[in-house]
């Protein structure tokens, strides 16, 4: 081993509302050389808050001797949920730059305080390391205006940044190219629809590798429905209960956000537990999981009149590719728009980029599955290198 030879290693970190994930990758051939979460954060038996799952993350790799203190380290890649309309691509950061991520706060109340403290924490450590911002929204930052503009007032949505911004983007973008290469296309070639279905959820248009339309809008509520989410609801909903129920703002937030989605409906937010909930004959457990896939055929719909051709349907993130139920049922007596599922490759647990449709399928169903930290690792490489 050359001593002096220049740093490969790059650590990502994926500060989440409640969890924080974390990536060492040596770029060098991009290997993984650990990875961890620390889930739970401020809940009971958890850690208090993100600091703390900071803390007992980079205690973790001190642990394998894969410390933060590592001169092996070329950089660390942070994972921002809302970039605005300033941050369309990786970001060095600066005080500047964490200056204006602090002022996206209230369009991502749950995400990007976490996202602040990742940074500060790893700045401490490390402040002679590039450290690099990976945000969510960049990806959408292609979407023409008919689709990003909400149709209020327009003097009110200027002055409030009131637009769609579109989240997951670093998901949707791995995941459409991937989808390109296990077609064996180029990525300018195929017009992909992806549904990211983790604890959040979100769909996207991309056509020939460019983001033409999302389901997440100003902020991560809205579209699909989610674990804890609602995703879409009539506007006039949030009227209602202000006046009528006499709640206020802040409970609101916490109704949309922390206690609606499959939790809302059935009382469990995993899907896992749905299903099995649902094999018992469970009513509120099958009521939830009929309104999440409903919510999805709509989206499926809508995004393929946006995208007039579709070339391939792609599931990922945790139910995406794990659900062959979710899948299933997304996409059955699809055939009139050229899905035609097969149920048995569908049914296959396999780990890898697959493909589910049935072979007279004119639109391909794929399953691949997302790798955030990777997507981040390597823009956090580029940008580093070129320090
Ligand atoms: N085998 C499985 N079958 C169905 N759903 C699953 C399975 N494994 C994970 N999930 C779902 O994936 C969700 C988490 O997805 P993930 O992408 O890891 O979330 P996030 O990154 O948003 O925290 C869980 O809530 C669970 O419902
Ligand atoms: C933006 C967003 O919803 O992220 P997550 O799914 O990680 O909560
Ligand atoms: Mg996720």
């Amino acid at each position: 081993m050359n001593g002096t030879a220049a740093p490969t290693r790059v650590l990502v970190l994926n500060s989440g509302s409640s969890s924080v994930k974390y990536q060492l990758l040596d770029m060098a051939d991009e290997s993984r050389l650990a990875s961890g979460v620390v889930e739970r954060i401020g809940e009971e038996g958890g850690v208090p808050d993100h600091a703390a799952a900071l803390d007992r993350a980079a205690a973790e790799l001190r642990e394998r001797g894969l410390g933060l203190d590592s001169p092996q380290l070329a950089a660390i890649g942070h994972r921002v949920v809302h970039g605005g309309t300033r941050f369309t691509a990786p970001t060095l950061i600066t005080d500047e730059v964490v200056d204006e991520i602090e002022r996206l706060v209230p369009l991502a109340p749950l995400h990007n305080p976490a996202n602040i403290t990742g940074i500060a924490v790893a700045r401490r450590l490390r402040p002679d390391l590039p450290q690099v911002a990976v945000f969510d929204t960049a990806f959408h930052a292609t979407i023409p205006e008919a689709a990003a503009r909400y149709a209020i007032d327009a003097e009110t949505a200027e002055k409030y940044g009131i637009r769609r911004y579109g989240f997951h983007g670093t998901s949707h973008a791995f995941v459409s190219a991937a989808t390109a290469d296990l077609l064996g296309r180029a990525p300018g070639d195929v017009n992909v629809i992806v549904l990211h279905l983790g604890n959040g959820a979100s769909a996207s248009a991309v056509r020939g590798g460019v983001c033409v339309d999302t389901s997440m809008g100003l902020t991560p509520l809205e579209g699909l429905v989610m674990g804890t989410r609602s995703g879409d609801v009539d506007p006039g909903v949030l009227l209602h209960l202000e006046r009528v129920g006499g709640l206020d703002t802040d409970e609101v937030d916490r109704l949309l956000n922390k206690r609606s989605g499959l939790l809302g409906l059935c009382g469990a937010n995993d899907m896992r537990e749905i299903g099995r909930r649902m094999a018992e004959g469970d009513e509120s457990a099958q009521l939830a999981f009929d309104v999440y896939v409903h919510r999805l055929r709509r989206y499926l719909g809508a995004f393929t009149a946006v995208l007039g051709r579709v070339d391939a349907v792609v599931f990922t993130a945790g139910v995406g590719e794990n659900s062959a139920a979710v899948r299933e049922a997304a996409l059955r007596d699809l055939e009139p728009l050229g899905i035609v599922v097969d149920s048995v490759r569908n049914a296959v647990r396999a780990a890898g980029p697959r493909i589910v449709s049935a072979p007279s399928s004119r639109v391909a169903v794929a399953v691949v599955p997302t790798d955030e930290e990777l997507a981040i690792a390597r823009d956090t490489y580029e940008l580093a290198l070129r320090q």
